[in-house]
């Protein structure tokens, strides 16, 4: 096991964790209990390439190498770049970008998806040449107060789950240091999101429980332009995500009317 990879202290566990934190705002204004609560419920799934994580299992080699491409070359040379991964459930993205030699912190509001990303990351641990990874339960909230700053911060498939996408986009604003980049993906809100997401993925290949999307807060690109404006971060680009017929694989388009990714740099 690689030196960072060191599991979570009994300790640690428990300062993170939740357990007597109830509430919709128990670690912020950006959290919705009931968000967090479905995602917990499927956490154990998380990894498994065929269930309820399917598409984002399959979305990640892209989004994680268009990640990597958007980072600055003056960043990539940097020996150690520092990632947050924000609402990284059980670690999809966290892994992938500490592979790529990154520091991640991986964090998320909902503690069953902490506890299976750290399953995973002590069954499967990361090669010796990869970045560190750990993980914490919480939101962006906590980072702030706390005068958190990394490189860059990733928010992939978060936003439309946030209470509040505007603050949620001045908070990831904050996290990261000036010249630094923000990633965020989302689905915009175009009847081919709403039947893609909410009837294919949760009616017909019941693949996610019905409910998981809240069609009316996917985002469109022009509202993400406008959130990070108002974040203060400068839109670098945008890429539209596409499966091909089978949601095997992903590929690059200019296809923006249901999974895209934006990339912004704050000055
Ligand atoms: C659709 S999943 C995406 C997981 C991961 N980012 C990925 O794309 O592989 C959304 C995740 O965001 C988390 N989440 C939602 N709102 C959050 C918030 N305000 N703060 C932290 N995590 C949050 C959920 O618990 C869930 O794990």
């Amino acid at each position: 096991m690689h030196p960072n990879h060191n599991p979570a202290s009994r300790e640690d566990i428990c300062i993170d964790d939740d357990a007597e934190l109830t509430g919709q705002n128990a670690h912020g204004d950006s959290v919705s209990a009931e968000e967090i609560a479905r995602f917990g419920a499927i956490a154990r799934e998380w990894w498994d390439p065929a269930g309820p994580m399917r598409p984002l299992h399959a979305m990640n080699p892209l989004r994680i190498g268009w990640i990597d491409r958007h980072l600055p070359l003056r960043s990539r040379k940097q020996a150690r770049l520092r990632v947050l991964d924000l609402g990284c459930g059980a670690g999809l993205a966290s892994e992938a970008l500490a592979q790529a030699g990154h520091d991640v912190l991986g964090m998320d509001a909902a503690a069953e998806g902490i506890a299976a990303a750290r399953r995973h990351l002590e069954q499967h641990p990361l090669p010796s040449a990869a970045g560190s990874l750990t993980y914490r339960v919480g939101s962006a909230e906590t980072l702030v107060t706390e005068g958190e700053m990394f490189d860059a911060v990733v928010a992939l498939e978060i936003i439309e789950h946030v209470t509040d996408p505007v603050a949620f986009m001045r908070m990831l604003a904050e996290l990261v240091r000036p010249g630094g980049n923000v990633f965020v993906s989302t689905m915009n809100r175009t009847v081919r999101a709403f039947a893609f997401a909410k009837i294919g993925a949760e009616y017909v290949m019941r693949l996610l429980p019905v409910g998981t999307h809240d069609w009316k807060k996917f985002v469109t690109p022009a509202e993400m332009a406008g959130y990070g404006r108002q974040a203060g971060l400068r839109l670098d680009d945008m890429a539209g995500m596409t499966p091909d017929l089978f949601g095997n694989s992903w590929r690059e388009s200019r296809d923006l009317g249901v999974n895209y990714i934006a990339a912004f740099s704050r000055s």
